[in-house]
């Protein structure tokens, strides 16, 4: 019984009269070969205890901290304060296993605290990142104008997603001067090397103000022509089809390609969107830093992406000149844009960038252009067609519009050219889009400040160069926020009237009744004749800064956003108004790999049939 102790008394100091005591009881208790085995579990389990008593002593700090941090605060007294960290277990490694690979509970659990959205500190081997939730406080960090800059996300994104070499990114991260057009007064960066605010700028007049207007109707013109040319039978009868989500891809894919970039790229490059939806479904293995040899096909597709946009670039660098620029003033056959064109010049005046720098950064800007519109399109239409009587309801409203033809492209140009007004207006379409957008994009909008501490809210703050991140999932799912009407339409499943207020109906609107006025003051109804067209309800998102956020927010909030919205509507619009489909797949389940990527997209192929609506003309009139 003596050699039971042997390895033990090692660790525990027992005296020997102690031991052989305590021997006798265990033997006498179970007898001598179970007290044996008793005694070497014990000669185990002690060890192992003692191993991890620095670990529950870090976690229990960490947890009385933390609770503590969440107590209501105490105005007279309590400074703003970092948001907590979050308790974890093992001290280097933090929360990064979950924060890879099991993100949706991660968020789930960590940015709630006693039922509300907190702010909170997450571990990560030895990095922090800051998790800013709650309506009041996310709309502060779009407010915060020294929190406008996301150029930490985006150097990491160029590297480790799009390839950019090192040489090239270094001009990126010394960027400290913000996306606004007035640098950081602390700032030192020479006005060329403000790649942030350069390139932001670009964006925001590509796809907003004149712009927008141009490069829309080439999207637009560019999808009518590919589903007048589609498998499509002309006489009106029905042909069925294996997947919803990649006749998206073909139709609506390729015509916002080669609207925005010009025929030169797919040309050259037949099988690049086919490539481009393969490297998205692989962005997640990217942003995880995965190394080639374990996802060769992978690192395979993104090189022929790159090699496709190089040939591009060298095609459209030998063959431009002006003379090549479209009435539009706008497009040429060989960049596709003045933004594309003005881009190259911009980029190649900024410190250590070259054409293979501008290749890496150009798949960045295709891939953002292209992957979340073309699901969040095709989800809008499914959701429409998978409901009769929505389909019907909206029908009833936008059937007037023609969407054929130049006029119907115009947004108020007078005469036939309101239709697209006519659309973006249509209160219940509208509510589809948000409730879409709610339901299925989930990103994470990233945000730092170079230089200075930053106060949230009065009582929270971010640390100068900490990386502050909001979740669009956590703040889309928040049901202290979000309306369930009572728990009918819980906030996991697709509610179209979501977004609808109905001045009659107290219990109607995006938000729950009991969210108190200073976080969200219902909206009041637009005119009246605007009200009659959506049968008494209209829709607002104002009010919803906080909350409602899939294009990110304030001055760096996505730059397509615009472009992007009225995309979805005119896809959807044509789709509901030209066209009858019949979704034949039942249960349409959402891959969830890409968390915190964009837009969800069907895990499997969507069955479907569609035809032409050939006697629908009901008003070829201009409305
Ligand atoms: C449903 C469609 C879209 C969604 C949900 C979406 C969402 C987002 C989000 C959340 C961000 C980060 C914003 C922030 O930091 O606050 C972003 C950035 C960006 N988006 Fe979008 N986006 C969409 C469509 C588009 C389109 C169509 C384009 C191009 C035409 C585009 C171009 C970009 C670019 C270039 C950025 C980086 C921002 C910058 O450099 O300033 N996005 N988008």
């Amino acid at each position: 019984m003596d050699s039971l102790w042997n390895n033990q008394t090692v660790l525990v100091h027992w005296t020997e009269q102690q031991q052989s005591s305590y021997s006798q009881l265990l033997m006498s208790y179970f007898g001598p070969s179970r007290a044996s085995t008793l005694a070497s579990v014990f000669n185990r389990a002690v060890p192992c205890l003692l191993f991890l008593v620095p670990f529950i002593l870090n976690y229990a700090i960490v947890l009385i901290l933390y609770r503590r941090a969440y107590r209501p605060p105490d105005s007279e007294k309590d400074a703003p304060q970092c948001p907590p960290i979050y308790p974890h277990f093992v001290p280097f490694l933090g929360s990064a296993i979950s924060f890879a690979f099991d993100g949706v509970n991660l968020i789930k659990k960590a940015t709630r605290h006693a039922g509300s959205l907190v702010p909170v500190r997450l571990s990560i081997l030895a990095n922090e990142i800051y998790l800013i939730q709650g309506p009041e406080v996310v709309a502060a960090v779009w407010k915060k104008k020294h929190l406008g800059s996301p150029i930490l996300i985006y150097s990491f994104a160029l590297k480790h997603v799009f390839g950019m070499s090192e040489k090239s990114l270094k001009t990126y991260r010394a960027d400290d001067s913000g996306s606004h057009r007035r640098p950081h007064p602390a700032s030192n960066v020479a006005p060329h090397n403000r790649v942030d605010f350069v390139t932001h700028v670009g964006l925001l007049r590509a796809f907003g103000g004149s712009g927008l207007n141009t490069s829309f109707r080439r999207c637009a013109g560019l999808l009518q022509r590919n589903l007048s040319n589609a498998a499509i039978p002309k006489d009106g009868s029905w042909v069925e089809m294996p997947d919803f989500f990649a006749f998206f891809q073909e139709q609506l894919g390729a015509a916002v390609l080669e609207g925005l970039y010009g025929p030169a790229l797919p040309r050259l490059s037949p099988h690049f969107l086919q490539d481009l939806w393969k490297f998205d479904r692989a962005t997640p293995k990217f942003a995880k830093l995965t190394p080639r040899f374990l996802m060769r096909g992978s690192y395979e597709v993104r090189d022929r992406l790159l090699d496709a946009i190089r040939r591009w670039h060298r095609h459209a660098r030998q063959s431009f000149d002006e003379s090549a620029i479209g009435p539009d003033g706008d497009a040429d056959p060989f960049w596709g844009s003045k933004h594309v064109r003005s881009r190259q010049e911009t980029l190649l005046q900024v410190d250590g960038q070259d054409h293979e720098a501008i290749v890496a950064a150009d798949l960045g800007l295709i891939w953002a252009s292209v992957t979340n519109v073309v699901p969040s399109s095709m989800m809008c239409t499914l959701y429409i067609y998978r409901d009769e009587k929505l389909r019907d309801r909206l029908r009833s409203g936008l059937d007037r519009i023609v969407l054929t033809g130049e006029d119907a492209l115009l947004a108020g140009g007078g005469g036939g050219g309101d239709m697209m007004e006519t659309m973006l207006r249509n209160p219940l379409l509208s509510s589809v889009y948000a409730e879409t957008l709610r339901l299925h994009l989930q990103a994470y909008v990233t945000r730092s400040c170079a230089h200075e501490d930053v106060t949230l809210a009065g009582r929270w703050v971010l640390p100068r160069n900490k990386v502050c991140m909001v979740n669009t999932y956590a703040s889309h799912m928040d049901e202290n926020f979000w309306n369930t009407r009572g728990g009918a339409f819980p906030l996991d499943t697709f509610w179209a009237e979501r977004f609808l207020i109905d001045p009659k109906d107290a219990e109607s609107g995006p938000v729950r009744m009991d969210v108190p006025p200073t976080q969200y003051k219902k909206p009041s109804p637009p005119p009246a004749e605007e009200l009659a067209e959506g049968q008494g309800k209209f829709f607002s998102v104002s009010g919803l800064e906080g909350a409602w956020i899939p294009y990110g927010g304030g001055y760096a909030a996505c730059p397509g956003r615009h472009f992007a919205k009225r995309i979805i509507f005119f896809a959807t619009t044509l789709l509901l108004t030209e066209y009858d489909v019949e979704i034949l797949t039942r249960n349409v389940e959402v891959d969830t790999r890409c968390f915190g990527l964009g837009t969800q997209k069907p895990k499997d192929p969507v069955r479907f049939r569609i035809r032409r609506r050939l006697g629908r003309r009901v008003a070829e009139q201009p409305l």
